[in-house]
């Protein structure tokens, strides 16, 4: 009996398939030519940069960007956080995002950290994406004003809640930049997202960002990692950064090949799939007047549960009772969701709906768009919050 197999531990259950899992495009599970790709992956250390696999994903992806270098990271949030504090020189300094934005909202205060940086989180006045005056009024100079924080870094993020930012306002956003000498970093989480919808090529993108944080690990399919992409001196640096942070991965030619089959195939075809099954879901919202928080241009359907005055757990058990699981009010499609999901999380939504129209909820705390799952279900699936006088 080997100790895995010890009966007195509490393991979670077997995460067996992703096809009813509209919590997040995280969760997509590796495919079985993914592990059988892995079976034949090269097992250099790559470390010092002997791994062949993970030069070739490396390469791959930062020519698919149209940039020098790549380097592979575990994580979305490493590639993002050593990206912006490669950029980043002498403080007192400030990097300017959407008060939405991952880098800000959700990376562990890696800011001020890592970079002892200080935030300037923007609303953007449209609502969805920041625009190059929203940028222009919330900026700090680097005047010679002592009391600032000079802001030396613009972090946009590509989609942002779903949403694609256009390439017309970025060329515009691109162009003071570099009058005022301004850093563009990209949290390309969904990126691959933005390219498939909008048509625009990936280098075009490439052309108006410094450095991109290019995710593997969500709609992308692989198991882990993201490519930091950038110039050799960028790169270079940043691993430097990412030594630091312990992201140095030694036979890293498993995850490498892993990734590298759905980045050599068609993942166009895959990614429109789901963002097919999220504009269905956006279309049933409307005809049912439920609200959404934001448009949905690709993989993402926001419901806007203030103005729905729904319970978030009511969602969430509502989604159990129909088999989907769900974490709040992001209903997220990957190429793994099934249409019968898609079935079911529109019943979850117009009962959770309707019954928030006799049981209206005031949100009266933060809304929380990512949740972890402990806050909502337990290990074993099972929802951990009743709410008082709630019958499935
Ligand atoms: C927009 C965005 N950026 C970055 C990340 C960080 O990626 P990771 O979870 O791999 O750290 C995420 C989360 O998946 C994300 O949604
Ligand atoms: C928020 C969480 O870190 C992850 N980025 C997600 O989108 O689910």
């Amino acid at each position: 009996m080997t100790a895995s197999k010890n009966s007195n531990m509490d393991l979670p259950p077997e995460y067996i398939s992703a096809a009813n899992d509209l919590r997040s495009d995280t969760f997509t599970t590796p495919t079985e030519a993914m592990i059988k790709a892995a079976l034949n992956a090269s097992v250099g250390d790559a470390v010092y940069g002997e791994d062949v696999d993970t030069a070739r994903l490396e390469q791959t992806v930062a020519r698919l960007a149209g940039k020098e270098a790549g380097l592979f990271c575990v994580s979305g949030t490493m590639s993002n956080q050593i990206a912006l504090r490669t950029h980043l020189y002498q403080p007192p300094y400030s990097i300017l995002c959407d008060y939405r934005a991952h880098v800000y909202t959700h990376e562990s205060a890696g800011l001020a950290i890592l970079s002892q940086a200080m935030v300037v989180p923007v609303i953007p006045s449209n609502g969805n994406y920041l625009t190059l005056e929203d940028i222009k009024s919330h900026y700090v100079p680097d005047d010679g004003d002592i009391h600032g924080a000079p802001t030396k870094v613009l972090s946009l993020e590509n989609t942002l809640h779903g949403i694609i930012y256009p390439l017309e306002e970025l060329v515009r956003i691109k162009a003071w930049c570099m009058e005022n000498g301004m850093i563009l970093h990209c949290d390309g989480a969904r990126i691959w997202n933005a390219v498939a919808e909008s048509k625009v090529p990936l280098k075009q993108f490439g052309e108006i960002f410094d450095s991109i944080s290019i995710c593997l690990s969500k709609s992308m399919g692989a198991p882990i990692g993201s490519i930091l992409v950038g110039n050799a001196k960028f790169i270079r640096k940043a691993n430097h950064f990412r030594k630091q942070q312990g992201g140095g991965i030694r036979q890293s030619g498993m995850i490498s090949r892993m990734a590298l089959v759905n980045v050599d195939s068609d993942w166009k075809a895959n990614i429109l799939k789901s963002h097919a099954l999220a504009h269905d879901l956006a279309a049933f919202c409307k005809v049912n007047d439920i609200p959404m928080e934001s448009p949905t241009d690709t993989n993402f359907v926001f419901i806007d549960l203030r103005a729905a005055k729904m319970n978030p757990d009511v969602l969430v058990k509502k989604g159990l009772k129909y088999n989907v699981k769900l974490m709040g009010g992001r209903i997220s499609f990957h190429y793994q969701v099934s249409t019968e999901s898609l079935a079911n999380v529109k019943q979850a939504l117009l009962e959770a709906f309707e019954y928030a129209q006799e049981h209206p909820f005031d949100q009266n705390g933060p809304t929380q768009v990512y949740r972890s799952a402990s806050t909502e279900i337990d290990v074993h699936g099972n929802a951990i919050q009743d709410i008082k006088g709630y019958k499935y």
